[in-house]
Order: structure tokens, then C-alpha cells, then sequence
């Protein structure tokens, strides 16, 4: 957490740059090289999305390269979506601290708490899938609970309650329903959120800030994948997103 903050001050960004790779290995290699190069300036986090390596032939190694190319003070969040019974996590957590070398993860909370604990480490950030970006999600999310709420309302909680004991746990919530990032906020108003959604999903940036932005004028990663991976010039886009952002939030982190 430390490291994301101190990255968000002197970066004075909140932007999350998501290495989703396409293309062919040659390619790609040269790409991600290019995309890291170019944003690294104005990059709060990168955020590598496991499945774009792991659909590769060397895709571990590919990531392990990637991950070695970023810049140390530069935290970096594999979006692996993890979720298993504890044991199991073990060793998804050692593959992606380890094995690959991230400072944070994404994880799906659907089996409950033991699914995110093997997450948590010293330094570590752990984003747990609350209220996701993509269109269906309402079937699921937006279920109502016996007790109030939504489930969506459900995990915010849980996410809040499993910070409070553990530390390091923040909340992934897509830019494509900024009422739903409102509500979150008021559930969990001081933690982080990793926010999918900006640039290809059509996520407002202004509305995603009104409604997640702690009081602070911090507490949100706004991640863009494919926007920055296809542009000509991934520094510019970059530039520009920060550029928006900064004007947008009320005050520096
Ligand atoms: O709710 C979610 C959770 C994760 N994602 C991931 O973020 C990026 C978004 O890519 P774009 O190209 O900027 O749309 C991608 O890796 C998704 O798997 C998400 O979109 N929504």
C-alpha cells in the first residue's frame, strides 16, 4: 500500500496501465517494451492481465520479462481473478508474488474469505471483484441479500471488515456503473478501488471520479488496456488520461 501511494504522489497520477498483449510473440515482446517505456512516466500501476500471457507458449516467461521491465517504484497488479479454497490459493499466491514477482492481485471472493487471506501479505495489495465493469454482472451482483443489500453491498462489506483485520485489501469496481461506485464508496470510504472500464467499455472518466474519489482526492486506480495498447502513440494517451484526471479531481494525492 505504501508503494501505491508513494507512486500515486510523485507520479501525481491515478492511472493504471493494462498490459492485455495481442498480436504475435515477436510482436508483442516489442510492443509490451514499447507500452511500458512510453507510459512509465505517468503510470501509477500496471496491471498485466494473466490470461493474455497464459493463451501464449512461453506466457510465463513473457510476463516474468514484462514484469522485470517495469520500473521498480512502480507497483504492479496481476490480474489473475484467483479464487480457490485456501490451499489452493497458497500457491496462486506464490505463483504471482514468487514466481512472478507482482506487488498486488485480483481476486474473485465467490468461496468467501479463505479464497482472499492467502493473498495478503506484508506490502502486498489484494483487490477483491465487487461490482465488475462487464454487462451481465448485474445478474449476479445485483442479487438482493436475506439480509439487505445487494450482493455487490455484501462483498463491499466484507472487504471492508477483512481491511480492517488484515490490511491490504481493496475493491475492484468497473467505471461503467458510477452509481455503483458511489454506493461502494460510502460502504468502504477509505480504501482503495481498482477501476476496469475507462477507454474501450465506454466508462465515463468525470463520473468515475465524482462518484469513487475519496475525500482526499485519492483512492482510485483507473485502469485502460486496450485504449493504450492500440494507440499510435501510448504516451500521449497516457499524458492525456492523466492530464483529464488531474483536472478533473479536486485536489493533488
Ligand atoms: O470488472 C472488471 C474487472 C477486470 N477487468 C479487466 O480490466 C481490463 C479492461 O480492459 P479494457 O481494454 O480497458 O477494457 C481487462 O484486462 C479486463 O479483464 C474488467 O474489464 N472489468
Amino acid at each position: 500500500m505504501e508503494k501505491l501511494i508513494q507512486r500515486t504522489q510523485h507520479a501525481n497520477s491515478l492511472l493504471c496501465v493494462g498490459l492485455d498483449p495481442v498480436g504475435d510473440d515477436a510482436q508483442v515482446a516489442r510492443r509490451l517494451a514499447e507500452v511500458i517505456d512510453q507510459t512509465s512516466l505517468y503510470a501509477a500501476a500496471f496491471k498485466p492481465n494473466l490470461a493474455f500471457f497464459l493463451s501464449r507458449e512461453n506466457g510465463v516467461q513473457l510476463l516474468k520479462e514484462t514484469v522485470q521491465r517495469i520500473p521498480k517504484d512502480i507497483p504492479v497488479i496481476l490480474d489473475g481473478k484467483f479464487g480457490d479454497i485456501a490451499n489452493t490459493a497458497d500457491h496462486y499466491a506464490r505463483f504471482a508474488y514468487d514466481i512472478i514477482g507482482a506487488d498486488g492481485v485480483t481476486v474473485n471472493p465467490y468461496m468467501g474469505d479463505d479464497a482472499v487471506r492467502p493473498f495478503v501479505r506484508e506490502g502486498k495489495l489484494v483487490f477483491v471483484l465487487t461490482k465488475t465493469s462487464n454487462k451481465s454482472q448485474y445478474s449476479m451482483q445485483d442479487m438482493a441479500l436475506t439480509r439487505g443489500g445487494s450482493l455487490a453491498d455484501g462483498v463491499a462489506k466484507v472487504a471492508c471488515r477483512l481491511n480492517a483485520e488484515i490490511g491490504g485489501i481493496g475493491l475492484v469496481v468497473g467505471a461503467t456503473h458510477p452509481a455503483a461506485l458511489a454506493q461502494m464508496r460510502a460502504i468502504c470510504p477509505q480504501q482503495w478501488f481498482l477501476v476496469p472500464g475507462v477507454g474501450a467499455q465506454g466508462g465515463d472518466l468525470a463520473a468515475t471520479l465524482r462518484a469513487g474519489l475519496r475525500t482526499d482526492g485519492a483512492g482510485l486506480l483507473i485502469n485502460t488496456s486496450r485504449a493504450i495498447w492500440q494507440a499510435a502513440d501510448a504516451g500521449a494517451v497516457a499524458r492525456e488520461l492523466v492530464e483529464q484526471m488531474n483536472q478533473l479531481r479536486p485536489v493533488a494525492v
